[in-house]
């Protein structure tokens, strides 16, 4: 049986290679918090698109992070806790999901562009191609200080970050933030 932790929808976000699918899923396995793949919410032609090696613009995003927002939304209705995967590479693009509403929080997985190049490289099976790492470090804004975003570091093992934040979670709940 997984611990229990406050129910807390968070946003595992950052560029392509970061680890938001490797460090969602084992957090689900700690939490028992429902589980959603950002990337399956991805309009077909999306998908299309960056498997072609193009990037996507901000009117491409705009009808996905609306479904990513409904999907929020419901968790947080639901207050069953939540884990989606999101690149969420904009401040334009948090505010869309929801930025600032109680009980979400965002998860910035930050990484060098020298291990996410090797990560993607030696990754098989995905249709983001390496190629597109540069456009995706040249979107992202990383969240600031006065956003709800925790940051941590993933150069470590996919174990230790995700003990690294269960033991935020920990503290935030122990504080009863
Ligand atoms: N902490 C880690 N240490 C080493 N390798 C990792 C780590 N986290 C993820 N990886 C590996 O890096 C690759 C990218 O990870 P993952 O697919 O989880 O990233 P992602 O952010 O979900 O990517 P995308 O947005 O492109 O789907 C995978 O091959 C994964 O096994
Ligand atoms: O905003 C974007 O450009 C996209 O969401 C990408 O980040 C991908 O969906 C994901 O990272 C691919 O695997």
């Amino acid at each position: 049986m997984s611990e229990h932790f406050k129910p807390r929808v968070l946003v595992v976000m950052g560029v392509s290679g970061s680890g938001k699918s490797s460090i969602a899923l084992r957090l689900r396995d700690e939490t028992g918090w429902p589980f959603q793949e950002g990337d399956e919410l991805h309009p077909k032609d999306n998908v299309a698109k960056m498997a072609a090696g193009t990037p996507l613009t901000d009117e491409d995003r705009w009808p996905w992070l609306d479904r990513c927002a409904d999907w929020i939304r419901e968790r947080l209705e639901a207050g069953s806790g939540g884990l989606l995967t999101c690149s969420a590479l904009r401040k334009v693009y948090r505010d869309r999901l929801g930025e600032g509403v109680p009980g979400l929080q965002f998860l910035y997985l930050k990484v060098s562009a020298e291990v996410l190049r090797e990560r993607l490289q030696r990754r098989r099976g995905h249709y983001m191609p390496p190629s597109l790492l540069p456009s995706q470090l040249a979107t992202l804004e990383e969240p600031t200080t006065d956003e709800p975003a925790l940051v941590v570091p993933v150069e470590r093992t996919v174990d230790e970050t995700a003990a690294d934040v269960l033991a935020v979670l920990r503290r935030l709940d122990s504080q009863g933030k």
